[in-house]
């Protein structure tokens, strides 16, 4: 296995003097090619932060970044994101098909082959034949679909995921965890997925990083003894399912992670603004190519 991302000292510091809050502290770890990394931390610790810098939309305040041995010191192409609300990161504008053709007008493929890939990265996740509707025209569920298809069908060297399945009801995610460890299987792609579910991290990750309360650095890196194969029934109730879960919870919510009430809901507060921005970034930087696609 040849590594994918590698993280070095990373160290994040908003503000300077008096006011200077470190977010990410002397962070370091690698992701092999093909493998499916979770994080989890506790409500404000630095997660987003971290994913801003790894996504090359926040210069670090030291260490560094590399995607397959090179210097992230901006959005990579070869990176895709994943958020949490797919109802701000698709284009309501554009039909689905157009959505996840979009990211492909920056690659060197011609029309048909772009919509060929999107027509394939549809099919992968389930949705064959919706490619002329709307995304307000989908359920949550499908929406979401859509933001995994879009960011597949680029082929990305790194998926990079953020609570991609915290906004859709508990059946869904089920559905999506499920559509997301076959696809990456599948297509062999590598993927950070952050999250705040314990339970999550376990089915999902090949590993699970734990990290500490602000300022974030890694508490464990654990590997996730259970078979490729995962069922949300047989898995959650298996034994290994079950110790690592309660591992990563005492790390979480054992003593040293304690989080006072108080400071807790601060930071989270701050931590949404920091992770709205960072979709916005993206966002609004790719909605004036999109409208200018509409026109085509
Ligand atoms: N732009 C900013 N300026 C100053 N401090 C910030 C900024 N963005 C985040 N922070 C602070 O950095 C810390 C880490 O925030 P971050 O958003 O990275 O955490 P998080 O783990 O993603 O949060 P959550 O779990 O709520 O999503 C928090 O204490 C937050 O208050």
């Amino acid at each position: 296995m040849s590594t994918m991302l590698e993280v070095s000292d990373l160290s994040h510091r908003y503000g300077a003097g008096d006011k200077a809050h470190v977010a990410v502290n002397d962070l370091s770890f690698t992701v092999e090619a093909g493998q499916l990394a979770c994080i989890v931390g506790p409500s404000g610790c630095g997660k987003s932060t971290l994913l801003r810098a790894i996504a090359g939309l926040l210069p670090p305040t030291s260490g560094t970044v590399s995607l397959h041995g090179d210097l992230v010191t901006g959005v990579p192409d070869d990176l895709a994101v994943v958020f949490q609300d797919y109802s701000r990161s698709l284009f309501p504008w554009l039909t689905v098909a157009k959505n996840v053709e979009f990211p492909l007008r920056w690659t060197k493929l011609d029309k048909a082959s772009r919509r060929e890939r999107a027509t394939a990265a549809l099919e992968a996740v389930g949705l064959t034949g919706i490619g002329a509707k709307f995304p307000w025209q989908l359920s949550g569920g499908m929406q979401q679909r859509v933001s995994i298809a879009r960011a597949l069908a680029s082929r990305p060297a790194l998926l990079i995921m953020d609570e991609p399945f915290a906004s859709v009801d508990a059946q869904t995610r089920f559905e999506l965890e499920d559509l997301l460890r076959r696809v990456q299987r599948e297509q062999g792609t590598t993927v950070l997925l952050v999250t705040h579910d314990i339970d999550e991290s376990v089915y999902l990750g090949d590993r699970v990083l734990v990290l500490s309360k602000s300022p974030a650095s890694i508490v464990a890196d654990l590997p996730v003894p259970l078979p490729a194969e995962r069922d949300q029934i047989t898995t959650r109730e298996s034994a290994e399912f079950v110790t690592l879960r309660g591992e990563v919870a005492r790390l979480l919510h054992g003593p040293a992670s304690a989080v006072g009430a108080s400071a807790a809901s601060t930071a989270s507060a701050a931590s949404v603004a920091s992770a709205d921005e960072a979709e916005r970034d993206l966002v609004e930087s790719a909605a004036t190519a999109a409208k200018e696609e509409a026109k085509n």
